[in-house]
C-alpha cells in the first residue's frame, strides 16, 4: 500500500540491514548503501533529499570516517542528524557540527520508540504521551529549538498510527497556544538556516568516545580510546622543547607521536586546520601500547598550542585529565632566538628587518613587520596565554 502511494514520499538512506555502520565491514556498509537507495529509485520514490542517518546514532558521532566517506562518494549526502551530540542530554544542549562538508543537526525526541505502538500500552498509561504533546516535552521542545529534527520508526505509522497522532496534536496544540509559524523545508535548508542561527557550532568538538558508555558502546570495536596522549608540551617556541621531547623519549615508559610531514615533526592538531581532519587521524599518530607493555604514557608536543586561542577548549574537551607542560624562560631570549630561527629559515621579512626593528615597530611600521612583530612577540606575553589555559 506504502509503494502504491511512492509518489508522496521521498526516501532518505538509512541502512538496509539496519546494522549499525561501525560493526560493518566498508565493502558490506556500502553495499547496503547501495541496497538501500536502489530500492527507493525501483520503486520511484523520491532519492533527492540529501539527507541521511544511521541506525542506532552510530557513526555520526563519535565519526566513523568509513561512514562519511561512503555518504559523501555514494549517496552525494549533505546533512545527518544526532541526538548524541555533545551527549545524550536534554534537547537545549544538544548542538550540530559539520565535518567534511556534511551538516550534522541535532535531533530531538518525540518519545515514541520502537515498542511503543500501541497508545493504550504506552509506557506509564496513554496520559503520558498526551501530557508530552500538550505542554510537556515534546511542546517544550518545539517551543525552544528553532529547528526541530524529529524521528520514530515505521512501526509508528501502522498500528495505531501513533506518529501521525503525536505529530498532528501537536502541532494543533502549538498553533492554538502559541503564535509560532511552524513550517517544514528541505533537510539542506533546514541545516543552512540552522547554522546560520548558530555559526559558532559549526566546529566540531572531539571528545574522548570512552568517557561516555553511550559513545563507547557505538565506537567501532578495532578503535581503542588508549591512543590519546597523556600530556601535551604546548611550548612555546624556542624556549627548549625539542631538547625536552628528545629527553622525555628516551624513558622506556614515555612515547610520543610519529612525525608528521605535512607540520614538520609535530602534529599541531588542536591549533589549526589540522582538527577538522578529526580523532581518527589524531589518534593515528600514537603507537597501539601492546598488552603486555606495562604502563606507557603518550605525549604530543607541539609548541605553538602556547599562544593559540582555540587550543585550551579543544585539548579539554578531548583530554579533560591530561597533563599540560609548558617551558617558560626570558621572553627577550625567546623572541630573539625566534628571529633568528626565521632568519636560518630564509623567512623574508626577518630577513628584511634587524631585530630592533622587530621590538621597535609600531601601528605606523609596515604590516609585513607588524605582522612579524606579532609572531615574534606574542607568544612571550606569558600570562596572558596562561590566562587563557
Ligand atoms: N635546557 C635549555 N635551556 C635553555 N635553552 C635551551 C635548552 N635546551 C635547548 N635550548 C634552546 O632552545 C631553543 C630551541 O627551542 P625549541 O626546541 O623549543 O625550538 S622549536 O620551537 O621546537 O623550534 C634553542 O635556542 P637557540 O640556540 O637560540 O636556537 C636551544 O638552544
Amino acid at each position: 500500500m506504502l509503494l502504491e502511494r511512492s509518489s508522496e514520499f521521498s526516501w532518505f538512506g538509512h541502512m538496509w540491514s539496519h546494522a549499525q555502520p561501525h560493526q560493518l565491514t566498508v565493502a558490506t556498509m556500502q553495499a547496503e548503501m547501495r541496497q538501500n537507495r536502489d530500492f527507493a529509485v525501483a520503486h520511484n520514490i523520491s532519492t533527492n533529499t540529501n539527507y541521511s542517518v544511521a541506525p542506532h546514532h552510530s557513526g555520526v558521532y563519535p565519526v566513523h570516517e568509513p561512514l562519511y566517506e561512503a555518504w559523501r562518494k555514494l549517496l552525494g549526502i549533505q546533512v545527518t542528524s544526532t541526538e548524541e551530540y555533545p551527549h545524550l542530554r536534554p534537547v537545549q544542549a544538544r548542538r550540530g557540527f559539520i565535518y567534511k562538508g556534511i551538516k550534522v543537526l541535532p535531533r530531538q525526541l518525540c518519545g515514541l520508540f520502537t515498542h511503543t505502538v500501541f497508545l493504550d500500552q504506552y509506557p506509564g498509561g496513554k496520559q503520558v504521551l498526551i501530557n508530552s504533546i500538550q505542554g510537556g516535552e515534546l511542546f517544550q521542545t518545539i517551543l525552544s529549538t528553532p529547528v526541530s529534527i524529529f524521528m520514530t520508526h515505521l512501526s509508528n505509522y501502522g498500528n495505531d498510527r501513533l506518529a501521525l497522532y503525536t505529530f498532528e496534536s501537536a502541532v494543533k496544540f502549538t498553533q492554538c497556544w502559541t503564535n509560532l509559524q511552524l513550517k517544514t523545508e528541505t533537510p539542506q535548508m533546514m541545516a543552512e538556516r540552522y547554522f546560520k542561527m548558530y555559526p559558532e557550532e559549526e566546529d566540531p568538538v572531539w571528545q574522548n568516545p570512552c568517557n561516555d558508555k553511550r559513545h563507547r558502546d557505538i565506537w567501532a570495536p578495532n578503535k581503542t580510546c588508549n591512543r590519546l596522549p597523556n600530556f601535551l608540551v604546548i611550548g612555546p617556541q624556542k624556549t627548549g622543547t625539542t631538547a625536552l621531547y628528545t629527553f622525555l623519549s628516551m624513558h622506556p615508559s614515555i612515547m610520543s607521536n610519529s612525525n608528521s610531514d605535512s607540520t614538520f615533526e609535530e602534529v599541531q592538531f588542536f591549533n589549526g586546520n589540522n582538527y577538522y581532519r578529526g580523532l581518527d587521524w589524531y589518534m593515528n599518530f600514537f603507537p597501539k601500547p601492546a598488552a603486555d607493555a606495562g604502563p606507557i604514557y603518550l605525549f604530543e608536543k607541539s609548541a605553538t598550542y602556547f599562544e593559540s586561542e582555540v587550543v585550551p577548549a579543544r585539548a579539554h574537551a578531548l583530554l579533560p585529565n591530561a597533563k599540560i607542560i609548558t617551558l617558560l624562560l626570558s621572553p627577550s631570549r625567546r623572541a630573539y632566538s625566534w628571529y633568528q630561527h626565521q632568519r636560518a629559515h630564509g623567512d623574508a621579512a626577518s630577513l628584511n628587518y634587524s631585530f630592533y626593528d622587530v621590538a621597535r615597530a609600531n601601528v605606523s611600521s609596515p604590516r609585513a613587520l607588524r605582522s612579524l612583530q606579532h609572531r615574534c612577540l606574542n607568544p612571550g606575553l606569558y600570562a596572558r596565554h596562561l590566562g587563557d589555559t
